[in-house]
């Protein structure tokens, strides 16, 4: 089982490459790697594996984080209402694309952090508030979602990585939380 210690930080070449596309279908390695990660996210929201395997609570992982730059990532985002048992999005995504945003931008209130950086960096890292994305499930059928919101901000945060984007490199250091005009804030 993945866990934290697979996961590697900033500093790490690997989190810098643009990651390649996945050729389908998946290998079987492939496969497990995608399934590897859901349920690293799933444990991590566990209360008893997350205090067991001493992991962070975490809404996304992409596999350059696990040093395997290829184009795959997870999400396992809990819905929020607390009695909803299925989490709002729960899925691995094979070679993930933005195909198209709203103009209106957005930022999570209390900034964001990342599975593989070690420290706070504040500031409000500005995305867009919704986005519509196309990628494979690891069946090798293609899929159109649109995403709003916190779904939208973790599935950008995700795609970030794969194409060796960090969170903090969209802060403004000058002015960590200068937003032009009409960005949505989210709470
Ligand atoms: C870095 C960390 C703080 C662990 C962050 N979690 C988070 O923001 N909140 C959270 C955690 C839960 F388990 C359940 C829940 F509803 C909310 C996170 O997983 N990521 C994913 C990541 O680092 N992917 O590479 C960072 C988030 C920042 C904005 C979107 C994803
Ligand atoms: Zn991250």
């Amino acid at each position: 089982m993945i866990t934290m210690d697979d996961i590697i930080r900033e500093g790490h070449p690997t989190l810098r490459q643009v990651a390649e596309e996945v050729a389908l279908p998946l290998t079987d390695e492939e496969r497990q790697l995608g399934d590897d990660m859901l349920t690293f996210l799933k444990n991590s929201q566990d209360p008893e594996m997350a205090e067991k395997y001493e992991l962070r609570g975490g809404v996304g992982l992409a596999a350059p984080q696990l040093n395997v730059s290829k184009r795959i990532i997870a999400l396992h985002v809990p819905n929020n209402d607390p009695d909803a048992s299925a989490p709002s999005l729960s899925t691995v995504m094979v070679n993930p694309k933005i195909i198209s945003h709203s103009v209106q931008d957005a930022c999570l209130k209390d900034g964001e952090g990342c599975l593989s950086v070690d420290r706070d960096v504040p500031g409000y890292v500005v995305r867009h508030l919704r986005v519509t994305v196309s990628y494979f499930d690891m069946d090798g059928q293609q899929h159109k979602l649109k995403l709003k919101d916190y779904e939208a901000i973790v599935i950008q945060h995700e795609i970030d990585h794969i194409n060796g984007v960090m969170f903090f490199d969209h802060i403004d250091d000058s002015n960590p939380y200068a937003v032009k005009n009409d960005v949505i804030i989210i709470e």
